[in-house]
Order: C-alpha cells, then structure tokens, then sequence
C-alpha cells in the first residue's frame, strides 16, 4: 500500500473541506463506501474504531483503495494506535486525548487529530507539537462562538470541529480563520450504509466537497 510519508496533520486537514466519519458493521461495505466516496471528490475517510468491522474495515480500504487516504478515529489507546497503524490507516483522530495516547500517536508518524473540547486540553496537545486539532464535540461544547473566541490567546492552532456539524452549518464553521476543515457523518448515515447506497453517498461528497465558507458569517 502506498504510505504517503510526508503528509502532516494540517495537510490532512486541507485535503477537502470535510472528513467524512464512517461507522461500519460490515468490513465488505468499507471498499464500495470508499469508492462512492472517491466519485463524489472526497479523498478521507476516517473509521471509527467502534465495531468489530472497524479493523478489517481499515484493511480492505488500505488494500483495494489506496487513492483513498483512510484513517481510525475514536482512537482512545496507544495499543489501537497499533491496532490502526498495522492495519494500514494513513491518519489517527480521537474524540480527546491524554498524554499517553498523545505521546503514542505522535511516536507512530503518522498525522494525528486530537480532539479537545477546552482551552487547557488545547494548550496542553500544544505542548506536545500537536497544533491541528479536532474541536469535539464542537456543537455541544460552545459552538462557533466558543471557537471563534479561542481564535484570539491561541492564534497558533488551527481545527477540524466534528459533532453535530450538517452540510447546512458546515459554511459558517469554515468561514471561522481557525478552521481548516470539518468532520461529520452525515455522508455515511447508518441508513445509506445498511442499504449500500453508494450513489446516495456520492450525492453527499460531490454536495460536501463543493462547501464554501460563508462569507461575512458573525463570529458566534
Ligand atoms: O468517534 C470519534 O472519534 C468522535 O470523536 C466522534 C465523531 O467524530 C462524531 O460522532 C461525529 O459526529 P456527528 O457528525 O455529529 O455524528
């Protein structure tokens, strides 16, 4: 499988304005989603590592697609850090992040989104160099405002705000100077997986791909 070595964690991030967030319970549907995705112009993909057919999952993706740049998320420990680097996964993302899963990560080179949903969880990633991060869970934990305020004593980081997030708000967060993308399932809902209803997804990527940032859109 072809590794792209250079990628950084803010190269990801600009990859496309959304990284799709995939919940799988078939590992076969994993290749298919990968190429509806692909069709439709988005080129991440991140699998949780929530069901059992999350590392198989992973596998096939590495394996059949590699134009896909496929990555675990809900990564909550260094041992699926190995989990998700063994099988193949080009990028690591979390929903929040302690120093351990943070040293492990960043020890596996591979690019990594940790999430963090206060101004202490996001000076400490700092601290470990880790400056692209994942604001989760970014409706509930204060929305755009909170965001757009954190702007300002933390000009140096930038975000990838995932939770709650639609293709209707999605403008408004990436017209936020701290965002460089944005994370959502609303491309893969459980009901186009189920139903292997891949021209569905690809409707939702050509849909996600072509977001432009609201512009003039308030702070808050
Ligand atoms: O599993 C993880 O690593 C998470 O942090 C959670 C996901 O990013 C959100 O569940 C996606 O949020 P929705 O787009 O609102 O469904």
């Amino acid at each position: 499988m072809m590794q792209s070595e250079s990628l950084t964690a803010s190269a990801l991030a600009r990859l496309g304005p959304i990284i799709p967030v995939v919940v799988l319970h078939r590992a076969d549907d994993a290749a298919t989603l990968a190429r509806a995705l692909l069709r439709g112009g988005v080129r991440t993909m991140e699998i949780t590592l929530r069901t059992p057919a999350a590392l198989p999952a992973l596998r096939a993706v590495a394996a059949e697609v590699p134009e896909m740049v496929v990555g675990a998320g809900t990564v909550l420990t260094a041992d699926q850090v190995d989990e998700a680097v063994a099988a193949g996964a080009r990028f690591l993302v979390s929903p929040g992040a302690t120093v351990g899963l943070a040293r492990a990560a960043v020890d596996s080179g591979l690019p990594f989104l940790p999430g963090a949903g206060t101004v202490s969880e996001m000076m400490t990633l700092a601290e470990l160099g880790l400056t692209t991060i994942k604001f989760f869970p970014a409706a509930a934990s204060g929305g755009r405002a909170y965001l757009a305020s954190v702007a300002q004593p933390l000009p140096h980081l930038t975000f990838c705000p995932t939770g709650g997030i639609t293709a209707t708000t999605a403008p408004d967060w990436l017209a936020l100077p701290n965002v460089a993308c944005v994370g959502g399932s609303w491309l893969t809902s459980a009901t186009a997986v189920r139903t292997r209803d891949g021209e569905a997804v690809t409707a939702l990527a050509r849909e996600a791909v072509a977001l432009q940032p609201t512009p003039g859109a308030p702070a808050g």
